[in-house]
C-alpha cells in the first residue's frame, strides 16, 4: 500500500493531536511502520510534519488572522490540513502554490465536506494575496516573540522572568532551528577521523564536534543516516554533543561495574560500553521493556558485547541484580525535554506548565532508589534534557540534604576541550542551544562517601 505525502502528514498530525500523552515518535512508528512508501512521499510527509510542528505558533497566528469567525470555531481536521498547506506556502520554497492548494482542497472535501473546500481554497488564496499580514510589530514583546518562533508563550513569560528579555529571544530562535544531524563515533570499531572519511562523500558541512572528542555534526545527508553503510557497519550512533558529554562524566573503568537506570533506547549506554572498552559488566534498566528489546538491537549493531538489560522500575523493586553494588551509575532520567525541542517541536505542544513538578517528583524518587545501588566510592551522576531549574538544580540539592553520604565532586576526570565554560559555581553542567549550539542538558557528578 502506498500513500501520498499530504494525506500522510494529515494522519500523523491529527493522530498526533488527538492523544495527550503520544510522542511525536511513537505516532509516526504505529502509522508508517505498516506502509510500503515512496522514499520521497516519505521525505515529504516527514518535512510536512516536522515543519508544521516547529513553526505551529505563527501558523495558527495567521490562521486566525485570515478566519473570520477566529482559529477557535475552526474543525480540528481542517485546522490539520491548513497548516500543512500554510507551512508550504510560507515556510518551503519548491513547493509550487498551486500544489499546496489544491491538494488542501481536496483533503478538506474527502475529509469533511464540499464547503470546507471552499473555506479552505478561500482562506489560502487570502494568505498568497497579503504575504506579509499579519504583522507583529504591534504585538506585546511576549507575545511577538512566542508567535514568531513558534514557542507556547507561558513557556516565553517564564523563561523572560528568569533570564530576562535578551536572553530568552536568543534561546526561543536557537531552539526553533533545524539542528544539524549529530553523531558519536563508536570507538569500538573505528577512529573519528576514519569515520569523517566515511561520511564526507554523502553529507554536507561535515565539522568535528568542538567538545565532545568523538562527535561529528553534518547536514543534508544523501539518504537516510539508517540506510548509509557506516551505519549498518555499526561505525557510529546518532547523538547530540551535549548528549556525548555525559558518559564522559561518569566516566567508567573497563572492568568495573556500571548501572545506566533509565537507559531508554541506548543513547548512553552505547557510549558507556565504549568508554569501558566492552569490558566488565553494564546493565541496562528501563521500565519500559520495548525500548530495551530495541536497545539490544542497537548494542549488537554496535558490536557491544559487555551489556545486560533488565526491565526494572528501581522506586518499586530492588532486583537481586544489584548485588553489592554498582562502581557508577548513571540516571538519564525523564523530563520535560525543554532542551531538545529544536530536535522535537512536537515537545513544546504536550508539555505544560502544570507538567513541571509531576517530572519533579519522579525524578527525585528515582534519583534515590539509584542512590541505593551505588557502592562506597561509587559514582553517581544525574543527567536531563531540560534547563528548568525545578527539574535540574533542585533535584540535586534535595536529593543531597536528605543524603549525606553522598556529596558533589568534579565533573570530568578529564575535561574535555572548553567545557570548563559550562560548569557553574555549584559545580553542575549545563549546556543551552542559544550559547553553546547543543541541546540544553544539565548533569551533576556526585561520589558516595567511601
Ligand atoms: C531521557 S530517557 C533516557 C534516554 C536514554 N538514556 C538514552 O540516552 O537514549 C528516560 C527514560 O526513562 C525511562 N523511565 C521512566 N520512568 C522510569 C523509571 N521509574 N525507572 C526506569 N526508567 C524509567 C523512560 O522509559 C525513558 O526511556
Amino acid at each position: 500500500m502506498t500513500q501520498d505525502a499530504r494525506s500522510l502528514a494529515f494522519e500523523i498530525l491529527t493522530t498526533f493531536d488527538k492523544n495527550a500523552e503520544a510522542t511525536l515518535d511513537s505516532v509516526m512508528d504505529r502509522i508508517t511502520g505498516k506502509l510500503e512508501l515512496d522514499r520521497r512521499e516519505m521525505a515529504l510527509a516527514n518535512a510536512l510534519v516536522y515543519g508544521v510542528l516547529r513553526h505551529r505558533g505563527r501558523l495558527d497566528y495567521t490562521i486566525d488572522h485570515f478566519a473570520s469567525k477566529g482559529i477557535a470555531k475552526i474543525d480540528k481536521k481542517i485546522l490539520a490540513i491548513l497548516r500543512i498547506a500554510l507551512f508550504q506556502l510560507r515556510f518551503m520554497d519548491r513547493i509550487p502554490e498551486s500544489a499546496a492548494v489544491n491538494t488542501a482542497v481536496e483533503l478538506a472535501k474527502m475529509h469533511a465536506s464540499e464547503k470546507s473546500g471552499g473555506f479552505v481554497n478561500a482562506l489560502l488564496r487570502n494568505c498568497l494575496r497579503e504575504p506579509d499580514q499579519p504583522s507583529l510589530e504591534d504585538l506585546a514583546p511576549e507575545k511577538k516573540l512566542a508567535v514568531e518562533t513558534s514557542m507556547p508563550q507561558w513557556l516565553v513569560e517564564k523563561w523572560i522572568e528568569r533570564m530576562g528579555l535578551e536572553e530568552t529571544t536568543a534561546l526561543c530562535h536557537a531552539s526553533n532551528e533545524i539542528a544539524p544531524i549529530t553523531v558519536r563515533t563508536n570507538t569500538l570499531k573505528t577512529t573519528r577521523e576514519a569515520l569523517m572519511e566515511a561520511l564526507a562523500p554523502q553529507v554536507e558541512t561535515l565539522l568535528p564536534t568542538p567538545m565532545s572528542p568523538l562527535g561529528l555534526s553534518f547536514t543534508a545527508p544523501k539518504t537516510a543516516i539508517f540506510e548509509m553503510d557506516a551505519f549498518k557497519e555499526g561505525l557510529f550512533q546518532a547523538q547530540d554533543e551535549a548528549a556525548q558529554l555525559i558518559a564522559l562524566m561518569v566516566n567508567p573503568k573497563p572492568g568495573q561495574r556500571v548501572l545506566d537506570v533509565c537507559a531508554g533506547v541506548g543513547g548512553k549506554s552505547g557510549h558507556l560500553a565504549q568508554v569501558m572498552n566492552n569490558q566488565g559488566e553494564l546493565v541496562s534498566m528501563d521500565v519500559e521493556d520495548y525500548k530495551l528489546q530495541s536497545l539490544a538491537r542497537e548494542m549488537k549493531r554496535l558490536g557491544i558485547t559487555n551489556i545486560t538489560t533488565h526491565a526494572c522500575d528501581l522506586t518499586r523493586e530492588s532486583p537481586e541484580i544489584i548485588g553489592d553494588g554498582f562502581d557508577a551509575v548513571l540516571v538519564d532520567a525523564p523530563c520535560s525535554g525543554l532542551g531538545v525541542i529544536r530536535r522535537n517541536p512536537d515537545t513544546k505542544w504536550k508539555y505544560f506548565k502544570r507538567n513541571a513538578t509531576r517530572h519533579t517528583k519522579k525524578q527525585k524518587s528515582i534519583l534515590s532508589a539509584a542512590a541505593r545501588c551505588v557502592r562506597p566510592g561509587g559514582t553517581l551522576v544525574y543527567a536531563v534534557c531540560s534547563m528548568e531549574p525545578e527539574e535540574n538544580g533542585a533535584v540535586v540539592e534535595a536529593f543531597l540534604e536528605k543524603h549525606t553520604d553522598f556529596r558533589m565532586m568534579e565533573p570530568f576526570d578529564a575535561m574535555p576541550e572548553g567545557a570548563d565554560a559550562l560548569i557553574s559555581p555549584e559545580g553542575f553542567v549545563a549546556t543551552l542551544p542559544h550559547k553553546h549550539g547543543m541541546d540544553g542538558f544539565f548533569a551533576a557528578r556526585m561520589v558516595r562517601k567511601g
